[in-house]
């Protein structure tokens, strides 16, 4: 990492609630949500490359080099370019895989905006969100960077203003493939779309929940667990369930609380991500 030459976030998200509509022909379904950032995520290393070479040096254990979301969205931005140059890139894994916080979305988003900037190609986040909804439908959020009420499959995105509370995310340690959940046969597909963008009286609910509590017990404690301090939701398909709390200190008072056998950490929910502040503040030092 220390020979990067440009130091990005990647940070993650939560579905603060899930709601699934239905099911198009092609398997992917149609949902409501409302996704918001936290101010914790991975960190992404990059360095220019003249040889066109795209190097991850940070390998992540059961994902092979070519299958990194990270390489795939490197190669895709290059080739969409037609640019000679390559990259190295370093990665600093904090978030859980499968975790439902978005964490190799992230890196992705991260990887198209980081490189754009590396390589000054110029690209708008119009495009580059396109390119990364080839790779994932959760990625075009981040690289937005605006919290937002999104519907389609994740990609349709409109801006929203929430409040920022804190948050404890609690990291059951069991990875769920979001494949599984929608795919469950049990999964219900019928919620009402909502008409207005935002989040729902009430706050909504998570359709994937029922199905994740079923299959993995450890979500199902997990929940249990913290719903005794706080009322506790799952993110996206899982595995992390989160709760919110006016400030910090009561957040981490009952993180403290929790068994060692469940991580967390705390985090601020962001209305515009991290990536996108320190893009800005890269682009003012080189204008001042
Ligand atoms: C559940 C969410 O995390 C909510 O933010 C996302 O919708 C999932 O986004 P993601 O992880 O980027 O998902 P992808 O990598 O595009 O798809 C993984 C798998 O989830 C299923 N999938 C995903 C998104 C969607 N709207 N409908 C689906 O049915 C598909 O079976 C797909 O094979
Ligand atoms: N850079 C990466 N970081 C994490 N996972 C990656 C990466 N590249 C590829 N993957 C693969 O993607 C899978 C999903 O990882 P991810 O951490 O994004 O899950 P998630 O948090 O459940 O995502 P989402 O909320 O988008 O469903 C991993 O199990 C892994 O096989």
């Amino acid at each position: 990492m220390h020979e990067a030459t440009l130091i990005l976030p990647a940070p993650a998200k939560l579905n603060l609630f899930l709601h699934i509509l239905g099911r198009r022909p092609d398997g992917y379904h149609e949902l409501q949500t409302v996704f918001q950032f936290l101010d914790y995520g991975d960190e992404l290393g990059f360095r220019r490359r003249e040889d066109g070479e795209i190097r991850l040096h940070t390998a992540i254990a059961g994902v092979p080099h070519d299958s990194n979301l990270i390489v795939r969205a490197a190669r895709r931005l290059q080739q969409e370019a037609g640019t000679e140059l390559g990259a190295d890139i370093w990665l600093d894994k904090r978030l859980p895989m499968g975790g439902g916080i978005g964490g190799g979305s992230s890196d992705a988003a991260t990887t198209l905006l980081g490189l754009n900037h590396l390589w000054q190609l110029g690209f708008d986040l119009e495009r580059l969100a396109a390119l990364g909804l080839e790779l994932g439908a959760d990625v075009p959020v981040f690289v937005r960077g605006r919290a937002a009420f999104a519907s389609g499959v994740g990609e349709q995105l409109v801006p929203v203003d929430l409040e920022e509370p804190w948050f404890l995310v609690a990291v059951p340690q069991v990875s769920v493939s979001t494949a599984e959940i929608f795919c469950a046969a049990e999964l219900t597909r019928n919620t009402p779309a909502i008409r207005v963008c935002g989040l729902p009286e009430g706050g909504g609910h998570n359709d994937c929940q029922p199905v994740v509590e079923q299959r993995y017990p450890e979500v199902r404690n997990a929940l249990n667990l913290l719903n005794k301090f706080v009322p506790a939701r799952m993110t996206g398909t899982g595995a992390c369930v989160f709760g919110s709390f006016p400030n910090h200190c009561d957040a981490d008072k009952v993180s403290r609380q929790l068994p060692a056998t469940l991580p967390s950490f705390v985090a601020q929910g962001r209305n515009v991500s991290m990536l996108h502040r320190k893009l800005e503040a890269l682009v003012q030092e080189v204008n001042a």
